[in-house]
C-alpha cells in the first residue's frame, strides 16, 4: 500500500507530485482510524409497497473492514447502505452501529453516533454555485461547532485541509472553481473528497465510480481504499464495477431483491456467481448474456473476470 502523502492518482506517465498529508481533525472527541462495526439483523425495509427493498436481511461488518456491494439495479445496496447510515429506519429487524441501535436513541445520542459515519448519496447534493472549498469541507460539518459552521460558509476555514483531500483526486488547481463549473465526474471526485476531511469512523460510499472513466474509477477507488486503511475506517462501498469489487476489495457482498445472494471473498466467486446474480429474469438467454460467459461445472471455483 503506498503512503496516504503521495497516494493521489496521477496520470499515466508522469512523475507523482507532492501531496501534503491531510491534517487530523483536533478535538472532536472521536478517534481518527477507530472504525466503525455495523451489523443487519434480521433488517427489512419496505419504502411503502408490498416488495421488501431490503429482506430479512443479516450482516456484520467488523471494524475497519473493506467491503464492496454489488448486485443489479434495484438490488437494495443504496437501501441497505442507508440502513447502514442511519437514514432510513428498518421496517423490521435491527441495524447496529458500534453494538448501539441507533432508532431507540435520544436525538443527541442518534447525532453523535452518526456523526461517526460519513455517507456519500449517488448523486452528490453540491450546491451549484458554492466554491469547491466550501463544498469539500463541508465534510467537517458535523465535527464543527454551529458558529464556525455559520462562519465557514462566509469565508473558508482551513482551506488547506480541503486542499489536500482535492490534491488526493486530481482536483488541487479546482480548490476556489464552482461547483456548477465542474464536470461530471469532478463533481463527483469533489464529494468524494468530503469522506477525506471528515474523521468518521465509516465510510458508506453509494456507486462512486458512475461518472468516471474506467483509469479514473480505479484511481478514485484506490484513494477510497486506502485512506480508509490508513485510518483503520470501515469502507462498505456500492459498485456497478463488479471488476474493480472483485479486484480491490476483501469481501464482496452480493445483493438481489433485497437479500444477500452471497458473502465472500472475491477468491471465492466465482463467474457463475456473478453471471446468476446479475441474470435477468424477464429475458430468455442468449449469447453474449452472463450464463453464456459462464463454463459449466468448472467456472464456479474460478474468480470472475467476466465483466
Ligand atoms: N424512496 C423510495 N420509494 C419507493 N421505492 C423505493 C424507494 N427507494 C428505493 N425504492 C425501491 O427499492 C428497491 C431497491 O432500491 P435501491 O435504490 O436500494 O436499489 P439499488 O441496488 O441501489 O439500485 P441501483 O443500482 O439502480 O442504484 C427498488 O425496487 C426501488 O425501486
Amino acid at each position: 500500500m503506498r503512503p496516504a502523502a503521495d497516494a493521489g492518482p496521477q496520470p499515466a506517465g508522469q512523475p507523482a507530485r507532492q501531496v501534503p498529508a491531510l491534517p487530523v481533525a483536533p478535538g472532536t472527541g472521536v478517534a481518527l482510524g477507530a472504525g466503525v462495526a455495523l451489523a443487519l439483523e434480521r433488517a427489512s425495509v419496505h419504502h411503502g409497497g408490498p416488495r421488501c427493498a431490503l429482506c430479512d436481511t443479516s450482516v456484520s461488518i467488523a471494524p475497519g473492514e473493506q467491503v464492496a456491494l454489488i448486485g443489479p439495479s434495484g438490488a437494495g445496496k443504496t437501501t441497505m447502505l442507508g440502513v447502514l447510515g442511519c437514514a432510513v429506519r428498518p421496517t423490521a429487524g435491527r441495524v447496529l452501529v458500534d453494538g448501539a441501535e441507533p432508532w431507540s436513541l435520544s436525538g443527541p445520542a442518534l447525532r453523535t453516533l452518526r456523526r461517526r459515519l460519513f455517507s456519500a448519496p449517488q448523486t452528490p447534493p453540491l450546491p451549484p454555485r458554492q466554491r469547491v472549498v466550501t463544498a469539500v469541507l463541508a465534510g467537517r460539518l458535523p465535527q464543527w461547532s454551529l458558529r464556525r459552521s455559520l462562519a465557514s460558509l462566509w469565508r473558508a476555514r482551513e482551506p488547506e485541509i480541503a486542499a489536500a483531500a482535492l490534491a488526493r483526486f486530481s482536483l488541487d488547481d479546482r480548490l476556489w472553481s464552482r461547483v456548477d463549473r465542474l464536470s461530471g465526474g469532478e463533481r463527483q471526485r469533489v464529494s468524494l473528497a468530503r469522506a477525506l476531511v471528515s474523521d468518521a469512523g465509516a465510510f458508506l460510499i453509494d456507486e462512486p465510480l458512475s461518472a468516471l472513466d474506467p483509469t479514473l474509477a480505479g484511481q478514485t477507488l484506490d484513494v477510497l481504499i486506502e485512506t480508509a486503511a490508513t485510518r483503520g475506517a470501515t469502507l462498505v462501498c456500492s459498485l456497478h464495477q463488479v471488476d474493480l469489487a472483485l479486484e480491490r476489495f476483501p469481501r464482496v457482498i452480493g445483493l438481489r431483491d433485497g437479500s444477500v445472494v452471497f458473502d465472500r471473498p472475491p477468491s471465492r466467486i466465482g463467474r457463475e456467481d456473478i453471471a446468476r446474480l446479475y441474470l435477468n429474469r424477464d429475458a430468455g438467454p442468449s449469447p453474449g448474456r452472463p450464463e453464456a460467459d459462464v463454463d459449466d461445472g468448472s467456472a464456479a471455483s474460478r474468480p470472475a473476470r467476466c465483466f
